[in-house]
């Protein structure tokens, strides 16, 4: 019975423990049974808590059995019912039988909540708590639910499909669909993939309407092991993280561009493969992809190379974007720069997961799960590892565990600064007319404030910055609905024209039916002739002058 104690102290956490739920089991000192045990039945009965409640509560357990507390009945009936071993202590144990003896109660509850979510067995309610549907609080009757509307019915959180690029460098939608994907059933929708995930369907996609060449999977697939991604012929890179590249919406007439901070490299294969669709063989432009981190770099290489993107992307290995000089070559050739910061990384789905969990009567606690092992840093890439090793890469580190507000609000200013130190030197770049900022943050401080702190800037104003408004957009990013957030712009500018701001701006949630993470970008371009263009030019002619003359010609 230990076990059960030992799982009721860390279930609900006391306001001095701090940390991971898994940081907490492994590092307890008082724990009586094997900590890995006790870190299985915690997280399990965790996400089971909103069905597993509900069935507590109509079976009336808790009040046919008086010794038995809130987190005690969830821990017994999760294991009677969802455990292949049952409950794990001796069958002559009070608590065990007070538990067992309503065992035909508790499953017609069970099944009754089952059904009531419109699911036919067992296994299908299993892949509905898997895919994350129960956290969202389909659990109306439950005394706690998640995510409360305005009208109290608890909003849906849908599960996170996975997305998959199609890489146009090396293939084609068409070929990708008939070959890798033949015999996957076409969902007209995402809601509909993301409804039917629950069923384990996984030959199933939906083929996205805002981002070219982008499908969505139900969350259970793993197209890891298909040939088509070892070949590099398909990439797994979130939705939203395809925004940028889409939106910068390369053109030859652009010349170069720059990724400044490019590893892993979804968006400089993306970048890549967009270019390599418009661009005649005859005249391709370079993209140059800027990585600081000496180790993030070597990932960049590989997908890089993986990707087939090496003819058209020069990796500037080790380089701090912020110590290039635009006016020297080969930067005073840019015209366009993707600009995809550090940030807190706090949209990444995955990335903050808490288990809420929900105790029969009134209580609802929170525990902070483990990062999933999917979402999980991966250790230093070793040269010439194969990329195939770690399919979907993460793009951010995230920000620490259990960072406490007062840190976080100190981390946030020093993202912010540095982020907007970058976008200004973005702006000083000779040629650009065009530049994307994003962050995988759902913080105002790195997006929104960001944008307009920079509009207001003298080199913007000087160099004729601009944001590329909502009707200017590319297609896909000017039908997306979810513009950025006016509060959040008012809270730092009084321009008159700040909902055109908030409107040209993208946000994207977690969570929702759209199925990406938190994300934002925006996009700046510049019309007329400038200043530092013209000096360019000069110095150019200058140039060309001298070398003229030194021909002695
Ligand atoms: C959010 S990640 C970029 C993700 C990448 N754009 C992608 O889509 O795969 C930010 C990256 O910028 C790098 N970085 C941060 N500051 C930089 C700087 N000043 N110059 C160049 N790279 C930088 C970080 O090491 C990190 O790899």
């Amino acid at each position: 019975m230990s076990l059960y104690y030992d799982a009721v102290a860390l279930l609900v956490p006391s306001t001095d423990q701090a940390g991971s739920l898994k940081s907490r089991v492994f590092n307890s000192k008082h724990l009586k049974s094997p900590p890995k045990q006790v870190y299985a039945l915690v997280s399990e009965a965790s996400k089971w808590s909103s069905v597993v409640s509900e069935v507590v509560e109509k079976s009336q357990l808790l009040q046919l059995e008086r010794k038995l507390s809130p987190n005690l009945a969830l821990l017994l009936v999760h294991d009677l019912l969802l455990n292949k071993r049952g409950i794990s202590a001796p069958s002559s144990h009070p608590l065990r039988t007070s538990v067992e003896k309503h065992k035909a109660r508790l499953g017609a509850e069970l099944t009754k909540t089952r059904l009531k979510r419109g699911l036919p067995s067992i296994e299908e309610l299993r892949a509905y708590i898997e895919a994350g549907d129960a956290q969202a609080g389909h659990t109306a009757n439950a005394s706690t639910t998640f995510n409360s509307s305005q009208d109290g019915i608890a909003a849906k959180q849908w599960p996170h499909p996975r997305w998959v690029r199609v890489n146009t460098i090396k293939t084609t939608s068409e070929e990708q669909l008939k070959t890798t994907f033949a015999g996957y059933e076409h969902s007209t929708s995402l809601e509909q993939l993301l409804d039917n995930s629950s069923s384990r369907r996984e030959k199933l996609l939906h083929v996205d309407k805002h981002i070219p060449n982008l499908l969505a999977f139900p969350p259970s697939a793993d197209l890891s092991k298909t040939s088509a991604y070892t070949q590099g012929l398909i990439i797994l890179q979130d939705k939203a993280s395809c925004f940028p590249a889409y939106l910068l919406n390369l053109r030859p007439e652009d010349g170069d561009c720059v990724d400044a901070c490019a590893a892993p490299g979804n968006k400089t294969t993306h970048l890549a493969a967009i270019m390599h669709e418009r661009e005649s063989a005859a005249r391709k432009s370079t993209i140059y992809a800027c990585e600081r981190d000496k180790t993030r770099t070597l990932t960049l290489q590989q997908m890089v190379r993986i990707a087939g993107a090496e003819g058209l992307v020069k990796i500037k290995a080790c380089q701090d974007f912020l110590r290039v000089d635009p006016k020297q070559p080969p930067w005073n050739g840019v015209g366009a720069l993707l600009l995809d910061p550090s940030c807190s990384g706090s949209g990444i789905v995955g990335r903050d997961e808490v288990v809420k969990v929900v105790l029969p009567r009134e209580a609802v606690i929170e525990v902070s799960k483990p990062q999933s092992k999917k979402r999980k840093r991966k250790p230093p890439v070793e040269a010439g590892r194969p990329i195939v090793d770690t399919p979907e890469i993460p793009e951010e580190t995230p920000l620490k565990e259990d960072e406490l507000p007062d840190q976080l609000s100190i981390r946030l200013t020093a993202l912010s600064n540095f982020q907007l130190k970058l976008l200004l030197h973005a702006f000083e770049f000779p040629k650009a007319r065009k530049i994307t900022y994003s962050t995988c943050s759902i913080y105002a401080q790195e997006n929104e404030h960001v944008v307009i702190k920079a509009l207001d800037s003298p080199i913007a104003k000087r160099r004729g910055w601009r944001i590329l408004q909502r009707h200017e957009k590319i297609s896909g990013m000017k039908a997306w609905e979810i513009r950025g957030d006016l509060q959040a712009c008012r809270e730092v500018s009084e321009a008159e024209d700040v909902e055109k701001v908030a409107e040209a701006c993208i946000r994207c949630e977690k969570g929702t039916k759209e199925g990406t993470q938190g994300f934002f970008v925006a996009a700046f371009v510049r019309d007329g002739e400038d200043q530092a263009a013209q000096e360019l030019l000069e110095e150019e002619e200058e140039w060309e002058g001298l070398s003229d003359s030194s021909d002695g010609s």
